[in-house]
C-alpha cells in the first residue's frame, strides 16, 4: 500500500465529495436492510391471521404497511445508491484526470535522454493502463470496501438479533467464497495481462504493417505479412480462450457458494423451527434474504483485494516516472536576454547510453548576425552541437557561452524561446498546415505564417492544394513530399523571428535552387540573428561567416568558403565533387 500513498493527496483534494460518498452509503445500506426485516414480519402477519390471532382487517392493514415500507424502502435506497456511485466513482474520475495530468505535465519536464532509455508503449502504459488500474482502486475498490464493511457489521448486527447459532452456520461459506473469488480475481488478472500483451502486440504489428505498406508492397511480401498476423493472431486467441475459461468459472462458483448458504439457512433454520428455538417461519425468510444480501459483498472483498494489489503495482510503476528529476533543469528563473556571441570551449560530449565520444575539444566562435556552417561526414558530431546548444543534452567538459554568460547561467526556457530549431527529420503534426507553421508561434496571424511560409519557399506549393494553408497532414490528411515538409519546417522555425536559427541538414530533399532562395530569404531575415546550418553541401555552406569541417567530433577545417577551397582537404574534396555532379 506504499506507493497508494501518492494518492492521499488528491482524496485529501476531493475529501467533501468522499464524505458525502461514505454517509451515503451508509445510509442506503440502512435502506436496504429493511427488506428481510418487513419480509419476515410479513411471514409473522401471515401466520398471525392463519392462527387467528387477528382479523381480516388487521391482517390486511399490517401487509399493506409492510409491502409499502418494502417499495419505499426500496426506492429511498436505489436513489441513495445512484448518489453513491455519482459522488464516490466520481471522485475516481476526477483523480484518474488529476494523475493522469501529472504524469503528463512530468513526461514534458524530462530530458531527451528519459525518452531514449525508455520505450514508447512503456510512457503510453503508464499513462493509460497502470492509471486505469489506479482509478478502479480510487472508485470501486473503496467504494466497495465501505459498503462491504457497513453491510457485513449492520447484517451481522441483525442476524445476530434475530438467531445467533443460524448467523454461524450461514456464514460459514461466505470466507471461502471470498478466498476462491480473490484467487480467481487473482489468475483473471494474470490472463488479461498476458491477453492485454498480446493484443497490444497485435496492434503494433498492424500499425507498423499499415505504416510500412509501401515496403511490403514493393518487397512482395503481402503473403508473409499475412502469415506473421495470422500466427501472432492465432497466439492471441489461445491467450483470450484461456483467459475465458478461469472467467467462466466466477459465477458458478458464487452460484454454488450462495446455494450451500442457503442450504443451511434452509435446514438449519427449520430443525430450529421445528425445536421452537426460533418463532417464526419469517426468520428463515429472513435470513435467507440478508444470505443473498452478503454474497456480493462477500465476493467484493476478494475481489478489491485484487484490485489494491493491482493498483499498487501501477502506482509503483508511476511513481518511478513521476520521482525522476529531469536532467537538463532550469537554474535561473529570472528573466535573461538571449542574444549575442556563442562560443565553444574545449568542449567535450560522451553520450552516456551508447559511451560514444561524439565531441573532442571543440573550440568555435560566432558573432551575432554571424552566419556559422558545419560541414563533415556523418556522425561526425554536427547535430550534437546543435543538441548542446539548445540544452538537449548539458556538457560535462569544456563550456559553452551565449554573450560571455556560461549555458546554465542562462534562463533554459527564455533560451529556448529564442532558439529557431529546424531537425533533421521534419516532424509535423497531424494537423493543418497552417497550426504547424504558427505552433512556433501560437499568436501567429494568417499574414505572418503566410510570410514565414514565402521565406521557407513553401507557399506556393501549399496555394495549389485543395485546402491552402487548412490541408490536414499526416494519417487522415495528405502526405507532404520528404522537401515540402522541411520547407514547412524550417517556415515553423523562422516564424518566431528567434534570436538563434539552427538549420540541421534541413535542406537536404530541396534542390538546389530552391535551396538558394531560401538561403537568400535567410540572410534578409537574419541580420541581427545568429545563424547555425548544418550541411553536406558546399552550396549551403559558401556564404557563411565562417565553415567548420568535423571528423570524428574534431574541428579538422575552419574558414570561409574563399580560404577553404584553396587548401587540400574535405572542404575542397566536396566543393570539386559538387561542381563536377553539377555540370
Ligand atoms: N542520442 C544519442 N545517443 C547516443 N549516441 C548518439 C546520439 N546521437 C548521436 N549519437 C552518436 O554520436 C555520434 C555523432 O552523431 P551526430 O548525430 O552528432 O552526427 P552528425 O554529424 O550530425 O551525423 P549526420 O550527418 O549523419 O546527421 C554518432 O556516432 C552517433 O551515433
Amino acid at each position: 500500500m506504499k506507493a497508494l500513498l501518492h494518492l492521499n493527496k488528491y482524496f485529501y483534494k476531493y475529501r467533501s465529495h468522499l464524505i458525502i460518498g461514505i454517509i451515503i452509503t451508509i445510509i442506503a445500506r440502512l435502506f436496504l436492510l429493511y427488506t428481510p426485516r418487513y419480509v419476515k414480519q410479513i411471514f409473522t402477519v401471515i401466520e398471525n391471521y392463519f392462527s387467528g390471532n387477528i382479523t381480516i382487517d388487521v391482517f390486511k392493514n399490517d401487509l399493506l404497511e409492510a409491502i409499502l415500507y418494502i417499495i419505499g424502502a426500496a426506492i429511498i435506497g436505489a436513489i441513495l445508491t445512484f448518489f453513491m456511485r455519482q459522488t464516490i466513482i466520481n471522485v475516481s474520475r476526477y483523480i484518474e484526470f488529476d494523475l493522469k495530468n501529472e504524469i503528463y505535465a512530468q513526461y514534458q519536464k524530462l530530458s531527451l535522454n528519459f525518452y531514449k532509455k525508455n520505450r514508447t508503449g512503456d510512457l503510453m502504459n503508464r499513462i493509460t493502463e497502470d492509471v486505469t488500474r489506479v482509478r478502479m482502486y480510487a472508485g470501486p475498490a473503496i467504494m466497495y470496501s465501505i459498503n462491504t464493511i457497513t453491510l457485513i457489521i449492520m447484517v451481522i448486527f441483525y442476524m445476530y438479533k434475530a438467531s445467533p447459532k443460524l448467523t454461524l452456520y450461514t456464514l460459514v461459506p461466505l470466507p471461502i467464497l471470498s478466498i476462491i473469488i480473490y484467487k480467481l480475481s487473482k489468475e483473471i488478472h494474470n490472463r488479461s495481462t498476458v491477453v492485454q500483451e498480446y493484443l497490444s502486440k497485435l496492434s503494433t504489428f498492424t500499425q507498423e504493417s499499415f505504416s510500412g505498406i509501401s515496403v511490403i508492397k514493393a518487397y512482395g511480401l503481402e503473403a508473409q505479412t499475412s502469415k506473421n498476423f495470422n500466427n501472432l493472431a492465432i497466439e492471441s486467441k489461445n491467450k483470450q480462450v484461456s483467459l475465458a475459461k478461469v472467467q467462466a468459472w466466477f459465477f458458478p462458483m458464487m452460484i454454488l457458494l450462495i446455494g450451500t448458504s442457503n442450504l443451511l439457512v434452509i435446514y438449519i433454520g427449520g430443525m430450529q423451527y421445528i425445536n421452537g428455538e426460533i418463532e417464526s417461519i419469517g426468520t428463515i425468510a429472513e435470513f435467507l434474504m440478508y444470505v443473498n444480501l452478503l454474497t456480493w459483498p462477500v465476493a467484493t472483498v476478494g475481489w478489491v483485494t485484487s484490485i489494491v494489489q493491482q493498483a499498487e503495482a501501477s502506482q509503483k510503476r508511476i511513481n518511478e516516472f513521476l520521482k525522476i528529476e529531469p536532467e537538463i533543469k532550469n537554474e535561473n528563473t529570472a528573466n535573461t536576454k538571449i542574444e549575442g556571441d556563442i562560443v565553444f570551449n574545449n568542449v567535450s560530449f560522451t553520450y552516456d547510453d551508447t559511451n560514444i565520444n561524439a565531441l573532442k575539444e571543440i573550440s568555435f566562435s560566432i558573432k551575432t548576425g554571424e552566419t556559422l556552417s558545419i560541414l563533415g561526414k556523418t556522425g561526425s558530431g554536427k547535430s550534437t552541437i546543435l543538441d548542446l546548444i539548445s540544452r538537449l543534452y548539458d556538457v560535462k567538459h569544456g563550456n559553452i557561452t551565449i554573450n560571455n554568460k556560461p549555458l546554465k547561467a542562462l534562463n533554459l526556457y527564455n533560451l529556448r524561446d529564442s532558439i529557431g530549431y529546424v531537425p533533421q527529420d521534419a516532424f509535423l503534426f497531424s494537423d493543418s498546415i497552417k497550426n504547424n507553421i504558427s505552433f512556433g508561434k501560437i499568436d501567429a496571424t494568417n499574414d505572418d505564417v503566410i510570410e514565414a511560409a514565402k521565406n521557407a519557399q513553401v507557399h506556393k506549393n501549399i496555394i495549389k492544394f485543395k485546402n491552402g494553408y487548412d490541408t490536414v497532414l499526416g494519417e487522415r490528411g495528405i502526405t507532404l513530399s520528404g522537401g515540402q515538409k522541411q520547407r514547412v519546417s524550417i517556415a515553423r522555425a523562422i516564424i518566431k523571428s528567434p534570436k538563434i536559427l539552427l538549420f540541421d541538414d534541413c535542406l537536404s530533399a530541396v534542390d538546389t535552387e530552391t535551396e538558394e532562395k531560401i538561403l537568400k530569404n535567410l540572410n534578409k531575415i537574419s541580420k541581427n540573428k545568429t545563424s547555425i546550418i548544418v550541411s553536406h553541401r558546399v552550396s549551403s555552406a559558401k556564404n557563411a561567416d565562417k565553415i567548420i569541417v568535423l571528423d570524428d567530433g574534431k574541428i579538422v577545417q575552419e574558414g570561409n568558403h574563399e580560404s577553404l577551397i584553396n587548401v587540400d582537404g574535405y572542404y575542397k574534396e566536396l566543393y570539386l565533387k559538387q561542381l563536377s555532379e553539377k555540370s
